[in-house]
């Protein structure tokens, strides 16, 4: 049973009276005959930037890959937009509106930024220079290396490409795998300041992130993912705050 120490947050999320964009609804699942996540339930709003936690190993990244269906659920139900997308295949889920960032091979360093960003765009009929004219918006360090390779990018402007190209097809959700992964400590602002401004564009974001205080401290809501279980949840501050979670998992002493 998870402590629930976001009972407020989630009133305060519901005060809206929007449903939620994404709800997990007793997640089990793994990989062959062994099981790695058990009963596990969150949900996304609108306008919110929510973590997963958990030391390695705990099924954070399984429950994204059930979300965006490279993985299939044994149990429980997986509603965006209030739509079950549990068997559901990934190229199908990409058209419902749900776009992910993984942690690695997320460019084709040999093609320029632009091009990048019209591969993300493959399944828009239309639009596609307009799209990247906004993606260039939120990131104008992309649109300053629009005709360069993207291998000649530093780190930051790669993470900063492969969230654009998640974002050409103008997902709801965005769905990232480790954003702060490999880069130099002086970026992960940068990182997250971009995921905060893809939340402020109405996107809703999910992450799973190893770098677990920085996170919370920038999301609105997270989850602390155990041995496949939710051992808590509760807004970003909450969970900052929470002593038992500042010791097993934030490293606190
Ligand atoms: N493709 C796979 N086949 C078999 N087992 C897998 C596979 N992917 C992950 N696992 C196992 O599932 C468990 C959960 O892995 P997962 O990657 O979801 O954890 P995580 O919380 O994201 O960990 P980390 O923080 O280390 O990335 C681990 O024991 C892992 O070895």
């Amino acid at each position: 049973m998870s402590a629930n120490a976001g009972a407020e947050t989630e009133a305060e999320a519901e005060v809206s009276g929007e449903p939620p964009v994404l709800e997990v609804s007793n997640l089990t699942t793994g990989y062959g005959d062994v099981q790695v996540v058990d009963d596990f339930s969150a949900e996304v709003h609108r306008n919110e930037i929510v973590t997963l936690i958990g030391p390695n190993g705990a099924g954070k990244s399984t429950v994204i890959k059930s979300i965006f269906g490279f993985v299939k659920p044994w149990s429980g139900n997986i509603l965006f937009n209030g739509n079950d997308l549990a068997g559901e295949e990934p190229e199908d889920i990409v058209r419902e509106g749900i776009s992910w960032v993984p942690q690695r091979q997320n460019i084709f360093g040999t093609m320029t930024v632009r091009e990048n960003l019209e591969m993300g765009g493959f399944i828009r009929d239309s639009g596609i220079n307009e799209r990247i004219e906004e993606i260039y918006d939120i990131f104008p360090a992309l649109g300053r290396s629009d005709g360069s390779k993207a291998a000649t990018l530093s780190g930051g402007q790669r993470q900063m490409l492969a969230m654009g190209r998640a974002l050409m097809l103008d997902p709801e959700l965005l769905l990232i795998d480790e954003p702060s992964a490999g880069l130099a400590p002086e970026l992960v602002d940068t990182a997250f300041d971009n995921i905060e401004k893809v939340r402020d564009r109405e996107t809703a974001v999910l992450m799973v992130e190893q770098n677990a205080t920085k996170a919370l401290q920038r999301s609105d809501r997270g989850y602390v993912l155990d041995q496949g279980q939710d051992r808590f949840e509760g807004t970003g501050e909450e969970l900052l705050d929470n002593e038992e979670v500042a010791k097993l998992y934030l490293g606190a002493t």
